[in-house]
């Protein structure tokens, strides 16, 4: 059959980020990258250090472990890895999912398309800037947002994490380039490893008042959006929530 490789699947919890901040749902994260960023809070995804926690696994085994987690609890999956865009035969967890009503979100950096995103509700792209090593390929991100907006129903959103002045310079050139997309400044974590959440959460509220006020003072960033990831101000870097 056709397995997936999946890290964790974890909740219910409160979506932490970006357009549907809040939002009560579980998270399946598949392992397995084809980006390496300086930051990622979620190496262990692709950089080895998870491989033992690693399962193959069909998609009706993960709507079995969400339901036997989460219970009748939930009605939104948010998907995220790693890049769950690497993996063609997610369509089956996404069919499964959709025929037992359940909304989906998606977390991806857009370097990737497959078929399977036109049957996501929440859409959420992050292009990376400059402070995570990466280069973004414009061509692909403009063909999956393209095949998205002709022929989804569901919702798009850009999301770019911001550690200092030339992440915000792209991010405002990623915003002139898709003008009509919500978009989302999101904070960026640099010490994703301490267990110290007292001084955690005084350099993420520092980021984010200096990110809002470099936003306030920016004339180019006009229908913008700027959060903090707060599942990282409620639970530091515990991973599973
Ligand atoms: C771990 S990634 C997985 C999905 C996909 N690979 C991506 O990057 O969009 C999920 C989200 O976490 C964000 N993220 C990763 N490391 C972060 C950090 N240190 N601080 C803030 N956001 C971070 C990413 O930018 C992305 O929006
Ligand atoms: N609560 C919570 N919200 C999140 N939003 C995006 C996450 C991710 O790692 O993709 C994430 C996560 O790991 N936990
Ligand atoms: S693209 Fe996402 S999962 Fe991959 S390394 Fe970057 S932040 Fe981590
Ligand atoms: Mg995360």
């Amino acid at each position: 059959m056709s397995k997936i490789p999946v890290m964790e699947i974890f909740g219910p919890t409160i979506q932490g980020e970006g357009m549907v901040i809040g939002q009560k749902t579980m998270f399946v994260r598949t392992a397995g990258c084809d980006y390496s960023c300086s930051w990622c809070d979620s190496a262990f995804t692709w950089d080895g250090s998870g491989k033992s926690l690693i399962k193959q696994m069909e998609a009706e085994e993960i709507w079995h472990e969400l339901k036997r987690i989460g219970g009748d609890g939930f009605s939104f999956v948010t998907l995220s890895g790693g890049n769950p865009a690497l993996l063609k035969n997610l369509s089956n967890l996404i069919a499964l999912l959709k025929a037992n009503h359940i909304d989906i979100g998606l977390e991806t950096q857009g370097s990737k398309w497959q078929d399977w995103f036109l049957q996501i509700d929440q859409l959420t792209i992050s292009p990376k800037p400059p402070s995570s090593g990466m280069n973004t390929d414009f061509a692909a991100l403009d063909t999956i947002i393209h095949n998205y907006i002709e022929s989804s129903t569901g919702q798009i959103s850009l999301k770019v994490v911001i550690f200092d002045d030339e992440d915000f310079l792209y991010a405002k050139k990623i915003h002139l380039r898709y003008p009509n997309l919500p978009f989302y400044l999101q904070v960026g974590n640099d010490d994703s490893k301490t267990e110290d959440n007292e001084t955690l959460n005084r350099q993420l509220l520092n980021k984010y008042v200096w990110l809002i006020n470099k936003t306030i003072d920016d004339h180019t960033l006009k229908s913008v959006k700027v959060l903090p990831q707060l599942h990282t101000l409620i639970w530091g870097n515990k991973r599973g929530v």
